[in-house]
């Protein structure tokens, strides 16, 4: 039997991450009562040891990388780096957002009167269910606390998957919410896992040039979901970047010594290496949390994988049954700062602003941070193979590009898939190098569209941009570009496939 003075919101979010703050904020506008559940940090993973965060630090070692280069008439002396000063740099960034997202919340809070009878409430503490409508709270410092909510929207997020054997220390062995608990650049370090957390930790490390970076790469080429190509021009970044890259390496055992780790890796072909690091980076995907919100006392459960399994409204169940919603990483679906962000506010819109529209996901722009940056939207090669459908690509080098010749930086591409079928329709791009990720989300427009090629070739381009790699490489596709393949086979490339 529950008291009557426990507080009743229109909704509560548990989870203050992109998914559930997005939520919560959108529901502000339909003038609801909401309560911000969040135990750890204000903005989740979006901001604290996950995006800005990550991005942040980046962006510090891209501009040290450019300050440190010897090849463009220009040569920077007696430059340092101490990673207590760009840890301090990079906390500062994420509370920026922290201190808005705040400001958003007492603004919005019961006591002033923005809200036109909406509310916010943040409450700190860890939230599972009670049951149905009931939410218990391990407060911070304030007990326990029960809250009801007429709907609920789980934004709970994921954390790092644990390695079998690798079990992370917070100081030798680290996962990417423990990076900022180092107090210097390693000497030597070692990141296992090669996808995109992996690939941007030794972009980030190598760029600052003070640790001797080891990738472990269990495949044949990192981040395994791009085509082969592009992988390679991944890899290839990071090798010049001086990353040493253990392609088909698996790790085996790691033996710890006072000061340092030496680290067993065994390759496809049979032979084993022993590497002596002062760090291991454990980036092996991630995983949801969901096991803590003791969810059967809401008549809920999580697939074996530990997602909640969401409809095109994000429900759980049928829409119009349904009182909790999931939203973000919990849901499986691309764990993507936007996908959070859409999926809470869509949910909000479902329930009332009677919005029905379902939920495309099919052309949201990733962005990865590698040197240079990688863009991608739509299909890729491999993804048109596996649906049989008929394509045909181009590849067009930063090489040709004025705009990347005058930043002296000409390593990048653009490709891009268009239909095989009469039609010339734009399926799918990937692009690396300056800018790609400013660029990407226009030509995200051009697939939403559903436009051709030369529908989209009415536009010129404006010179000196990079975006004019976009615009010959369309003409390429049309047989007209500017330069040809047959002079530049290196940097022009277009090739066709058919099931
Ligand atoms: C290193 C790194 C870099 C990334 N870079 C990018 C990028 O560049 N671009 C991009 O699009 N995405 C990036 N991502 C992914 C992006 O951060 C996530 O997809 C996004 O944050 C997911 O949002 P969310 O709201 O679902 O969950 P989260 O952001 O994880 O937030 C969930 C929140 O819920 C809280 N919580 C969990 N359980 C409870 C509970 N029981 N009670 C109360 N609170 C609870 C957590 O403390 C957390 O604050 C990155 C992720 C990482 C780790
Ligand atoms: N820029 C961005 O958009 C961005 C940046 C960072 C993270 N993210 C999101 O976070 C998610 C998680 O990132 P992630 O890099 O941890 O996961 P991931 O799934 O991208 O990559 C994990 C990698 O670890 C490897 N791996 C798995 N188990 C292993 C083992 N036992 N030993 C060695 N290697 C192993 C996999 O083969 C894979 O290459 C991403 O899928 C992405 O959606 C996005």
């Amino acid at each position: 039997m529950q008291s009557d003075n426990i507080e009743h919101f229109d909704l509560v979010v548990i989870g203050s991450g992109p998914a559930g703050f997005a939520a919560a904020m959108r529901a502000i506008d339909f003038h609801k009562k909401v309560a911000i559940v969040e135990e750890k940090n204000l903005g989740g993973a979006g901001v604290f040891h996950g995006a800005l965060t990550s991005k942040t630090m980046w962006e510090l070692s891209a501009d040290f990388a450019v300050a440190s280069a010897v090849n463009r008439g220009y040569r920077a002396s007696h430059l340092t780096v101490d990673y207590k000063k760009v840890k301090k740099t990079v906390v500062n960034a994420a509370k920026t957002k922290q201190y808005q997202m705040l400001s958003q919340i007492e603004s919005f809070s019961s006591s002033n009167k923005i809200g036109h009878g909406g509310s916010l409430t943040l409450i700190q503490g860890h939230g599972s269910f009670q049951d149905a409508h009931y939410l218990n709270i391990e407060t911070r410092g304030e007990g326990e606390k029960v809250i009801y909510g007429e709907y609920f929207i789980i934004a709970t997020g994921s954390r790092p998957r644990q390695h079998p054997i690798l079990k992370t220390d917070g100081h030798r062995i680290v996962n990417s919410d423990e990076l900022l608990g180092l107090d210097r650049f390693p000497e030597r370090m070692l990141i296992v896992g090669s996808g995109i957390i992996g690939c941007e930790f030794a972009t980030i490390f190598s760029n600052f040039n003070q640790t001797e970076v080891h990738l472990l790469d269990r495949a044949h080429c990192v981040i395994p979901f791009e085509d082969k190509d592009v992988s390679s021009f991944v890899s290839e970044g990071l090798e010049k970047n001086g990353v040493q890259i253990h392609h088909t390496a698996n790790f085996r055992t790691v033996r710890k010594k006072e000061d340092s780790l030496d680290v067993v890796l065994d390759y496809e072909d049979g032979h084993s290496r022993v590497i002596e690091v002062d760090v291991i980076l454990v980036s092996i995907g991630r995983v949801p949390n969901t096991d803590h919100l003791k969810l059967e006392n809401a008549g809920l459960h999580a697939n074996e994988r530990g997602f909640l399994e969401i409809n095109n409204e994000c429900a759980m169940e049928d829409f119009s049954k349904c009182h909790i919603f999931a939203a973000g990483d919990t849901t499986g679906h691309k764990a993507l700062y936007c996908v959070a962000e859409e999926q809470g506010r869509h949910i909000v819109e479902a329930i009332w602003g009677n919005v029905a529209y379902p939920l495309d996901y099919s052309h949201l722009p990733t962005l990865m941070f590698f040197k240079p940056e990688l863009a991608s939207v739509g299909m890729n090669e491999t993804q048109l193979q596996e649906k049989k459908i008929p394509y045909r690509a181009a590849y067009y080098s930063n090489k040709l590009v004025n705009r990347a010749i005058a930043m002296q930086n000409t390593r990048g591409f653009v490709k891009i898939m268009i239909s095989d079928d009469g039609k010339n329709k734009i399926l799918g791009m990937r692009a690396g190098g300056p800018q790609a990720s400013a660029f990407i989300t226009s030509f995200a427009y051009l697939l939403d569209q559903n436009l051709t090629v030369e529908e989209v070739l009415k536009n010129t381009h404006p010179h000196p941009s990079v975006t004019e790699g976009i615009q010959e490489c369309l003409r390429l596709l049309m047989g007209m570009s500017i330069y040809k393949e047959e002079v530049f086979p290196e940097e022009i490339k277009l090739t066709e496939w058919k099931p």
